[in-house]
């Protein structure tokens, strides 16, 4: 590999582009407002799964699986009773910010338990075209047959390619397809917010 070529997680390589420059339009949420979003979240899972015993969470890396973990935590506190929580290694690698040349590369892996029979609740960032959750729902399904899959996104910005819709929302936060929606999480980017910032050129 020369300097001029990375190497992507599927083992390819490719010329490095550089970074497009963004431009941060604005503060979309807050640490406090994340916090009251997910609590919100975790008391709507609660409701349309009676209580949640056959639940099991499974988190797209990365940040789905601090939400997931956070909202386990927030279940079991409310529900008195623990809840499975698991991983998904999905990414995309988009040879631009737009919607093309996107390419899902899913990680083999164990999810962390046995998805046979559960209720699963899918949980993600962010949710745009849709394509990521398309290769989570192949990938669970290679795992094993859930009694049913919701999925939960902390922002949806639209712009779906695919018919996927989220069952529990964070915010739905319409977009232009040159804005990009940055959500950061303490245990992966050591601060908490969400930011809408654009493409500057
Ligand atoms: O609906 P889609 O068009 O598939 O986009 C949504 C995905 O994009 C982001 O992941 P990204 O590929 O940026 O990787 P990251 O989570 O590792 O930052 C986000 O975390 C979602 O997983
Ligand atoms: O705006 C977007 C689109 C996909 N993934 C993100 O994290 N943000």
């Amino acid at each position: 590999m020369t300097d001029d070529t990375v190497k992507t997680k599927a083992g390819e390589e490719s010329a490095a582009k550089p970074k497009p420059k963004l431009r941060e339009k604005g503060r979309l949420m807050s640490a406090s407002e994340i916090e009251r979003t997910l609590v919100r979240l975790a008391h709507e899972i609660v409701e349309r799964n009676n209580g949640g015993q056959n639940l099991g969470l499974v988190g797209i890396k990365r940040r789905g699986v601090p939400l997931a973990e956070r909202l386990a935590k927030l279940i079991s506190k409310i529900e008195k009773h623990p809840i499975d929580t698991g991983v998904l290694d999905i990414s995309f690698y988009r040879d631009d910010l737009s919607t093309r040349d996107v390419r899902p590369v899913v990680t083999p892996g164990a999810i962390g338990f046995d998805v046979n029979g559960r209720d699963i609740v899918l949980m993600d960032d962010v949710l745009y075209t849709g394509r990521t959750i398309r290769a989570a729902l192949d990938a669970l399904f290679a795992h094993g047959r859930p009694k049913s899959v919701q999925l939960l996104v902390l922002i949806d910005r639209g712009h779906r390619e695919l018919p996927i819709q989220a069952t529990f929302v964070g915010r739905l936060i319409p977009t232009s397809w040159r804005e990009i929606i940055e959500v950061k999480l303490n245990e992966i980017d050591g601060q908490e917010e969400v930011l809408l910032v654009e493409l500057a050129d």
